[in-house]
């Protein structure tokens, strides 16, 4: 079994942490490649970069700053991770998802989940913003889960249904925030998939995952979410449509690591104010 992290080392690094800072976050936030600015809405920050934390991998993807800030969004304490881990970068899946358990120590109840991610859905265009309805975890199904080894169940079952792991009620509020704000021509809801990269999908891959019914695809969250979910964590996820994947040999369109995060740059204020009036409504008799 590749490096599991026990108990202990979750809890040193959610003590760590709690003896820093006087927030006392319900809500986590992870930011995707290029969205991070979210974390600049903080008021009364405490920022820790990920190399001083105990036990916290170093993030080596592009448009992942490698911060993590505590402070107060919407009148809500939050805790958001500018930047995440990925699989590709090297690390463990027990590595990719350890903030998800530190976040759970530290008394976190809902996790928000935001990516960048190629659609494969005919009637998606880039820009548009995807509710998370489900996922499809294609290294999951090769047997790559941040849930092998022995289970602890102080943070959850063996066995966890995965059913209903993005939670009905925020994204029944997502969908009327998103009318609200008048932008609900942009806001579509459908299945992501987990990919490992980092290489972008060949013709015959991208034609295969939609004719499983993908909607985006990306090579990360899912671990999170898993992890996340087991723990007894609310989730809510986001995926910001960066490009649409290519499907037929002719096709001139080549997705780049530079373009991705142009867009999600460019796009995220959008995403920011949907995350921002969720924050708000939370703990409200809907959320
Ligand atoms: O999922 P996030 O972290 O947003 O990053 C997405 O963007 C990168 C590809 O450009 C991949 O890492 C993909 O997963
Ligand atoms: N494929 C996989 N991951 C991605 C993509 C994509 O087209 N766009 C952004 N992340």
């Amino acid at each position: 079994m590749q490096d599991q992290i026990c108990y202990d080392n979750y809890k040193n690094s959610a003590d760590w942490l709690q003896s820093r800072t006087k927030h006392r976050p319900k809500v986590a936030i992870i930011c995707g490649s290029g969205l991070g600015h979210l974390a600049n809405a903080l008021e009364s920050q405490d920022a820790f970069p990920y190399s001083d934390i105990p036990g916290f991998p170093h993030c080596t993807a592009p448009g992942h700053a490698g911060r993590l800030v505590f402070g107060v969004l919407r009148g809500k304490s939050c805790v958001c991770m500018q930047g995440r881990f990925h699989m590709f970068e090297g690390h463990s899946l027990y590595k990719v998802t350890f903030p998800v358990r530190v976040f759970k120590l530290l008394g976190v109840e809902t996790l928000i989940v935001t990516n960048a991610a190629g659609s494969l859905a005919s009637s998606y265009k880039t820009g548009d913003i995807m509710i998370i309805r489900d996922h499809i975890n294609i290294p999951g199904l090769g047997g790559f889960n941040p849930l092998n080894g022995p289970n602890d169940e102080r943070f959850g079952p063996r066995f966890p249904v995965m059913g209903a792991a993005y939670d009905k009620d925020l994204r029944r509020l997502a969908w009327d925030l998103g009318k609200k704000l008048a932008i609900s021509d942009h806001v579509q809801e459908g299945v992501y998939c987990m990919v490992g990269g980092p290489n972008f999908e060949t013709i015959a891959e991208a034609r295969l995952l939609q004719r499983l019914g993908v909607d985006a695809v990306g090579m990360s969250t899912v671990p999170e979410v898993l992890i996340a979910s087991h723990c007894g964590m609310k989730v809510f996820g986001l995926s910001l449509i960066t490009n649409k994947v290519a499907m037929d040999y002719e096709d001139q369109q080549v997705v780049t690591q530079e373009e991705v995060l142009a867009v999600s740059r460019k796009k995220s204020h959008t995403l920011q104010t949907i995350i921002m009036e969720l924050v708000a409504h939370l703990g409200s008799s809907t959320a």
